[in-house]
């Protein structure tokens, strides 16, 4: 790797670096002369291993929206073949193997955020979307040890990290996973063929596929092709980032609401809010740093911004100012507000009475009934604004005001039980 320049003349590295998206870059000079001298198409892949990405994988949505916004093509590639081998970066474990029904299913829930954040179509910066199975679902397994594997020693594919961390604890690496770098090395290979692709992007985990791919290329078609990665995120306190108490941050409505999604943004620690606004939001940076000098009361002002900016990009405006409204409502105002998470409970349950355990589970506060136990034991449930103290309460009638029960968890995480 070449000496980094300390500065970049390109609008879309500038960006890079000044809005923390940087982490490693291949060639940072040579990218800059060649991001400086016209459009250059660019992808990050996306492997279908659940039905809708999560707040982890936005940081990687932003770079694709920055890279269109500063006059270059983003190419946003599905990863139909890839998932099924599955990644084993830094995975302790194999994954498990999915159908072609469920990476079916999975694409076509993981597509639909894209449109939100980029522009598609067939203008030169238009973004397109394409699928690895396209062409990794018939390669040819002699022709293609022949052609590609020969580029590849298992001595170099022995030292990336994906490979060395499992063998260094022992844990099993199968040889389908063994194959997973040489496929998305092809990809890049595959990506600069068709359509002059000379930049992969990823989070800092994807270096060791990238550099495959970028060595690939060079080898092939004898071009130099670049890879430039993010850090991975983690909040101040160290979590990793999009993972709460109740699992991942998703960005599909159908499993996180608007409201918690904004909810989420809301409750940044304060240590991250400079960070997250210039990472996640658009706002100019002089804005950013005003807002994250804050301090004292008036950081939550700046949270809100954060909140509000991050879900009108992702669910649109209308949602996030009926995000914000249900929110002040419940905190600030103490009125019950109709858009908090509802769930349906019938007369004859209310009737016959149902554990409050089992409440906190459908309400997704706790993951499973000892979970909720302990939370109750916490002291942090409350029934109606009223501390719950009995961890094997019944839910009757008699807590049911205008067919409506509201549960607590904590100060932030509220649900409503209705009966019609
Ligand atoms: N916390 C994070 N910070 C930055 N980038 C992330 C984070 N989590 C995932 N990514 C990036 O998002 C892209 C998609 O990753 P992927 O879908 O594998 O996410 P994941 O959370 O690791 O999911 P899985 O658990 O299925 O592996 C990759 O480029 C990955 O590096
Ligand atoms: N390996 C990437 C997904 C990916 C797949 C194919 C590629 O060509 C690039 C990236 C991940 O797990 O997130």
């Amino acid at each position: 790797m070449s000496t980094e320049p300390t500065a970049v003349r390109s609008d879309f590295l500038k960006t890079v670096r000044e809005r923390g998206y940087y982490h490693q870059c291949t060639d940072l000079a040579g990218l800059d002369a060649v991001m400086s001298a016209g459009v250059v198409p660019a992808y990050i892949g996306f492997d279908c291993t659940a039905d809708s990405l999560h707040v982890g994988s936005l940081i990687q949505i932003m770079m694709l929206r920055w890279l269109q916004k500063t006059g270059h093509k983003p190419v946003v590639l599905m990863g139909g073949g890839t998932s099924k081998i599955g990644d084993p970066s830094f995975k302790d474990e194999s994954r498990k193997l999915l159908t072609d029904e469920q990476i079916q299913a999975n694409m076509d829930g993981i597509k639909k955020v894209f449109a939100k954040y980029l522009t598609f179509g067939d203008g030169p910066t238009d973004a397109v979307m394409v699928n690895n199975a396209d062409w990794l679902d018939h390669l040819n397994y002699l022709a293609f040890l022949r052609e590609i594997g020969v580029h590849f020693t298992i001595n170099r594919m022995m030292s990336f990290d994906s490979v060395k961390l499992r063998l260094d604890r022992e844990q099993p690496l199968t040889f389908l996973e063994f194959n997973y770098m040489i496929l998305q090395g092809y990809d890049f290979h595959e990506l600069h063929k068709r359509g002059g692709i000379r930049l992969q992007m990823g989070g800092s985990d994807q270096w060791g596929n990238i550099i495959n791919g970028v060595e690939l290329t060079r080898r092939l078609d004898a071009t130099e092709v670049f890879g430039l990665t993010s850090p991975l995120l983690t909040t101040s306190s160290g979590a990793k980032m999009g993972k709460t108490a109740n699992g991942a941050v998703w960005l599909n409505e159908e499993r996180l609401s608007p409201y918690e999604f904004w909810q989420y943004w809301r409750n940044t620690e304060d240590a991250d809010v400079g960070r997250f606004l210039r990472l996640f939001t658009e706002l100019p940076l002089d804005e950013i740093a005003r807002l994250e000098s804050l301090d004292g009361a008036a950081i939550n002002d700046a949270k809100k911004v954060l909140a509000d900016q991050v879900t009108a990009l992702c669910h649109g405006a209308a949602a996030a100012s009926t995000a914000r409204q249900t929110a002040e409502q419940t905190f600030e105002q103490g009125t019950l507000s109709e858009n908090l998470p509802t769930y349906p409970l019938s007369p004859e349950q209310a009737a016959a009475g149902v554990a409050l355990l089992d409440l906190l589970v459908t309400a997704e506060f706790a993951a499973s009934k000892g979970e909720a136990r302990r939370l109750v034991r916490g002291g942090g449930v409350k029934l109606n604004d009223g501390k719950v103290e009995d961890e094997n309460q019944l839910i009757t009638a008699a807590d049911i005001i205008d067919g409506t029960l509201k549960l607590s968890a904590g100060k932030k995480r509220h649900a409503l039980f209705k009966t019609a």
